[in-house]
């Protein structure tokens, strides 16, 4: 079989050129008004949109501390056009560059203020958030199988929650219930012995709450003995979740974090690479585990690579093996998906143009 070529930033009509020329401005005037930002900052984020539309991709600055791993992953990206750039690798960089323009990781009292806090203490300060996590209190500690479509379902559905996508997507259209893969039965048989299961977090807020949920179930019942949560080192994606987003969903829900959870990060989660690029250590950190549980939609497109799949591809001709078995719980919001039956593929074709990218979608789906 070919491997198609990767999705790239300025194709006409595809996402990717959506998302930096309709999602990026709304998100920098965001980030703007999230802080009292200094004249230099506004300017230096606005100048990053700007090349990042029309320009070509300028480096970091000689001081960046993580010089030497963009100097490792650039992929002969820095000095072309962004417009040629891989979607996977340029939605990284955007995000490392936005990091730079208010000065993250500059001494001063910039330091470390993470750009996109504002959003997602709104989201967590969010009352629905009471109602909408009620039902975790009738939930059991036997392995019932009722429950775990219930937790496996909150975990898919609470990706639909990231801010950046929300920039862009009107909020009105309801998620589906229907899951287009639905592999929790594989997940459940992936347990029958209980053994450390790996989650890669996604989102914090909402989404990292159901993952929570998730993994407090499967170490009640038993079924996993433990669960390393692997979190992004720095922020990412808006609102991808740091150790101190995770801490802040303990909170929100209620129930500190198991003794037999661990949090864990590692810098290749911020990397413009997809999981065939996983360095040694961090691919043997995943390969002793059980089942590795690969959160929301960037990870998807890390898993099976970013590239303009037909849908009916078979997953396992798709998704990278890592050694390990791993399950993919996401919302579809990217044109990136494998693994559909044909007849599925036509049926949403004809009545939703925009199920590949809308959220209302979501999968459980096993490699
Ligand atoms: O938070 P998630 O589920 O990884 O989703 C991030 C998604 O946002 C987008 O980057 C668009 O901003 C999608 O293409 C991407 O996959």
């Amino acid at each position: 079989m070919l491997t198609p070529p990767e999705l790239l930033v300025g194709t006409p009509g595809r996402y990717a050129r959506e998302v930096f020329h309709q999602r990026h401005p709304t998100l920098i005037d965001r980030v703007a008004a999230a802080h009292p930002y200094t004249t230099a900052q506004r300017a230096a984020l606005g100048a990053l949109l700007d090349e990042s539309l029309t320009g070509e991709i300028r480096p970091l600055p000689g001081d960046a501390p993580d010089l030497a791993d963009w100097a490792a992953w650039d992929r002969g990206q820095v000095g072309r056009p962004w417009a040629d750039a891989p979607f996977l690798w340029a939605e990284s960089y955007f995000y490392r560059r936005i990091l730079d323009a208010v000065d993250y990781f500059r001494p001063g009292p910039w330091h470390g203020v993470d750009p996109f806090r504002p959003m997602k203490d709104a989201e967590l300060a969010d009352p629905s958030l009471d109602s909408d996590f009620g039902w975790v209190a009738s939930l059991g500690r036997e392995r019932d199988e009722a429950d775990l479509a219930t937790v496996v379902r909150a975990a898919v559905f609470g990706n639909r929650a990231d801010i950046s996508f929300r920039l862009q997507e009107p909020a009105g259209d309801a998620p589906t219930d229907e899951l287009l893969v639905d592999d929790t039965a594989w997940l459940r048989a992936a347990l029958s012995e209980p053994g450390p299961v790996c989650l890669i977090a996604d989102n914090g807020g909402r989404e990292v709450m159901a993952d929570l949920v998730l993994a407090n179930w499967l170490l009640d019942t038993g079924l996993a003995t433990r669960v390393t949560l692997h979190v992004k080192p720095a922020p990412y994606y808006v609102s991808d979740a740091t150790a101190s987003d995770v801490d802040a969903a303990c909170a929100r829900l209620g129930r500190p974090l198991d003794a037999r959870v661990a949090v864990r990060t590692h810098s290749f989660w911020c990397a413009p690479l997809a999981f065939g690029d996983l360095p040694a250590d961090l691919r043997a950190d995943l390969a002793g585990h059980r089942l590795v549980v690969a959160k929301g939609d960037l990870n998807y497109r890390r898993l099976v690579g970013d590239r303009d799949w037909d849908p009916t591809t078979p997953v396992r001709a798709a998704a990278t093996d890592l050694g390990v078995p791993v399950v993919a719980l996401r919302t579809c919001k990217s044109e990136v998906v494998v693994g559909l039956d044909a007849a599925t593929v036509a049926r949403l074709d004809a009545a939703e143009p925009r199920w590949r990218v809308s959220g209302r979608h979501g999968m459980a789906q096993a490699r």
